[in-house]
């Protein structure tokens, strides 16, 4: 097989003959992978021709992705690819400014998207709706400083808890932006749709509570669990932690084994205790211990409930069929199949099922979720597609990956 050269580059000519010929600006250039790619990526006879694109501006809805270097940004990336009206015009980063995302995450180079700016840099002028991908803490100036015309779904924790003093008493941080949190929309899509479809800010819910109140919301509706005794053992893969480097999620840290953390302290408690709450109108406390598991994602929240007087298994499962009839992503299994977390990995989908304890009254409820899509970027996804008047699981019909 022939090969040309460009500088110290050299592509055989099968690669060229699927890629396209290189332009003849790249051939005067020095010839460094990165200038070769991009002018091979916008030649009329590149990717287009072997796969059709479609080039963000011939979208309607010009999307910014802030922090896409990281594990919920790139998820949101690869989630858009897909989608017929969402096109990234805007990304950024932070250390990672200034790459390519396809030396970031080589697995997006298939993508035509923007360079990574950090967000100084980032011209929002193009830009009508906004995925907030960053670490609690530092979002809310960030989003407080934000065009007012942005629709924008904040990925972190920074809005989702409507008492500015429970958010200080737990995150150890002050409130920022006490008046976005007024206006902010907890986005549990499938219990609260009617109100995300009007707003403007919504505050996309942590992936242990979506897992959680998923199951529970419609139970405590219908009264058929009692509000005491609520015990979750919620197990997380270790991408929940995110793509910064940390000791603790070493690989030596990780496998071979799982460990519990945030006994009786994690964060997520009084998120899943307000929607508990909502649900119930009255206050709810639940004994929560998440924990570690050695990969990459996935999540599983193993639920121990008390059943009301003279309710039984059997009513759970009818009235979580019920309520979930409709839905498209939620979804319960067979009765006595047991979800895996494999079983929705790289999908939007929570499935569940309930089964009877051997304690008298108790049930054992099992959901299970992809942490990074339902607990993070796929209902950012659905609650922008709602808030933009889009079809709700529209660039979202992923089906899981298995085994
Ligand atoms: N991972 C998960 O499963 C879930 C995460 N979340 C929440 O989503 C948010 C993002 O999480 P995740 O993607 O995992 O986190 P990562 O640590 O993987 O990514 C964080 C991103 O934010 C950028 N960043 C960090 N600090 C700053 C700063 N001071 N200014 C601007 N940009 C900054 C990073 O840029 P760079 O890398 O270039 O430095 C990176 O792009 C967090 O709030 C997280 O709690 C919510 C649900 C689930
Ligand atoms: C495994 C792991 O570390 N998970 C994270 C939760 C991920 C998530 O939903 O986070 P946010 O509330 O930050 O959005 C944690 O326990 O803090």
């Amino acid at each position: 097989m022939s090969s040309t050269t460009f500088g110290s580059v050299s592509f055989n000519s099968g690669w060229l003959r699927k890629h396209g010929t290189l332009s003849s600006n790249s051939r005067q250039c020095d010839g460094s992978l990165l200038r070769v790619r991009a002018s091979v990526a916008s030649s009329p006879q590149s990717l287009r021709s072997t796969k059709e694109k479609i080039d963000a501006s011939e979208k309607s809805v010009r999307i910014g992705v802030l922090g896409a270097s990281g594990y919920t940004g790139a998820e949101v990336v690869r989630l858009l690819a897909n989608h017929p009206h969402f096109g990234i015009t805007t990304m950024t980063a932070d250390r990672k400014a200034g790459q390519p995302i396809g030396s970031v995450f080589p697995h997006l180079m298939t993508q035509d998207l923007p360079a990574m700016v950090a967000i100084k840099d980032a011209d929002f002028s193009n830009v009508d709706a906004v995925f907030c991908c960053l670490p609690h803490g530092t979002t809310q100036e960030i989003i407080k400083s934000l065009p007012k015309q942005l629709k924008i779904v904040d990925l972190s924790a920074d809005f989702r808890l409507s008492n500015i003093n429970e958010y200080e008493e737990w995150y150890g941080l002050p409130h920022k932006a006490p008046e976005l949190q007024k206006e902010a929309v907890y986005g549990l899509t499938e219990v609260l749709r009617g109100k995300i479809r009007n707003a403007r800010l919504v505050a996309n819910p942590g992936c242990y509570p979506t897992s959680i109140q998923l199951p529970l919301v419609p139970l405590i509706k219908a009264g058929l669990i009692e509000l005491r005794n609520i015990i979750i053992d919620a197990k997380s893969g270790v991408s929940g932690a995110g793509r910064g480097a940390k000791e603790a999620n070493l690989y030596t840290e990780v496998s071979e084994g799982l460990h519990s953390y945030g006994i009786t302290k994690h964060r997520h408690v009084p998120e899943i205790e307000q929607g508990l709450s909502d649900a119930s109108h009255s206050k709810v406390t639940v004994s929560f211990t998440p924990h570690l598991m050695p990969m990459s994602r996935g999540m599983q929240s193993t639920i121990y409930v008390e059943m009301a007087p003279g309710v039984t298994t059997d009513d759970l499962y009818l009235e979580l069929l019920s309520a979930y009839k409709d839905e498209v992503f939620v979804r319960l299994l067979e009765r006595g199949v047991v979800p895996h977390t494999r079983h929705v990995r790289g999908s939007n989908y929570c499935f569940m099922n309930v089964f009877e304890d051997r304690i008298p009254g108790r049930a054992i409820i099992i959901s299970v979720i992809d942490n990074l899509v339902k607990g993070a970027s796929g209902q950012a996804l659905q609650n922008l597609n709602l808030m933009m008047g889009f079809p709700e699981n529209m660039g979202l019909d992923y089906q899981p990956l298995f085994p």
